[in-house]
């Protein structure tokens, strides 16, 4: 029988949304929105380690602005725990440590895929074998972008995010800006002036109007960095694009090649500004990752004689 891992590390990739619109509201207060998530490499990492005590550590140097606030990573496993029978509980602990490298409230939903990524491996290291659907309905308690991560898969997005259908949108690498401006998702969505009315569309529109963003004419205006860094881009010919409510911008690579160029000459324009270049990938990486390890584990099972 294949031993049982007693640790993993996992990465907690990050999102964008290549389109965005708002359709509607629910009556408490939710947005219906529709969107087209993509994932890319860029990624915090999560280590887990199994304890015998049944209790939950947790280690980061990030610090939340709320030191009242819970860190999403000891939130998602305390709500796996609360799902599991009590019976079972008493074993089931863990040290997790969050190596955080995504711009926090950056509209790449670093919180939300720590979360995931905390479920999906707990669920492997503590063999709870739930199915991604069961980890989806527990995510979404905890964030209206945590099912996609749990699904790993590029996927357009219906409800509040939670109805997801995948797709395969094109893999650009992208410039990846932030200028140093967060915005508040609560906040971005109370604003009056939010266009929440969009007809329908269908995905397949979606696809040809890559990078529009609702929550974009906002952001634009209430943060003067942001706009002239959409000004910075569209001077570069560059078409520039906010993911989520803000306050990060993307920009798809017409050539690769001239990445490098574009970071360097952005960073001398912003010099308080950070600049990636990420790639986009379809399925996240942590399910590669675990996929990989279900290989390993395959490979190591005993062949029937
Ligand atoms: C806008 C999006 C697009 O992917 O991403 P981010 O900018 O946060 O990355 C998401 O819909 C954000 O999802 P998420 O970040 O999980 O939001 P949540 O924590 O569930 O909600 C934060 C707050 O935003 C508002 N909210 C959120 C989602 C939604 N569909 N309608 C809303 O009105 C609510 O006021 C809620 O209290
Ligand atoms: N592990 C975490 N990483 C980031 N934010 C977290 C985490 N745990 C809780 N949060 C809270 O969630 C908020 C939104 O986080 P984040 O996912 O970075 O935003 P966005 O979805 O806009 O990219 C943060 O401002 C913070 O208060």
């Amino acid at each position: 029988m294949t031993p049982a891992l007693t640790e993993l590390s996992l990465a907690a990739p990050a999102k964008l949304n290549l389109f965005l619109q708002i359709t509607g509201q629910r009556a408490d207060g939710y947005h219906q929105l529709q969107s087209l998530f993509q994932f890319i490499d860029l990624h915090d990492t999560l280590h887990l380690r199994l304890r015998q005590d049944g209790q939950i550590h947790f280690h980061s140097q990030l610090q939340l602005d709320d030191p009242q606030e819970t860190n999403l990573v000891v939130r998602a496993a305390e709500a796996l725990k609360a799902a599991v029978p009590m019976a079972k509980r008493a074993q089931l602990g863990v040290d997790l440590r969050l190596d955080k490298c995504l711009p926090l409230g950056g509209g790449v939903g670093g919180g939300s895929s720590d979360a995931a990524s905390t479920l999906l491996g707990l669920n492997h290291l503590w063999q709870l074998g739930l199915s991604l659907q069961q980890l989806a309905a527990i995510g979404l308690q905890l964030g209206a972008d945590v099912p996609v991560f749990i699904w790993g898969h590029s996927a357009w997005a219906e409800g509040i995010g939670e109805e997801l259908t995948p797709c395969s949108p094109p893999t650009p690498q992208y410039l990846l800006f932030s200028v140093g401006s967060h915005c508040h998702t609560g906040r971005m969505f109370a604003e009056a002036d939010l266009e929440r009315n969009s007809p329908r569309c269908q995905a397949e529109e979606a696809l040809q109007q890559l990078g529009h963003n609702a929550f974009e004419p906002i952001a634009r205006r209430l943060y003067p960095d942001i706009e002239l860094a959409f000004q910075w881009c569209q001077r570069h010919q560059l078409q520039p694009a906010l993911t989520g409510s803000g306050a990060l911008i993307y920009a798809p690579l017409a050539e690769p090649a001239l990445g490098p160029q574009l970071q360097q000459a952005f960073l001398r324009s912003f010099p308080r500004a950070q600049a990636w270049i990420a790639q986009g990938q379809n399925r996240s990486l942590a399910h590669q990752q675990l996929a990989a390890l279900d290989a390993a584990s395959s490979d190591c099972a005993p062949h029937p004689s």
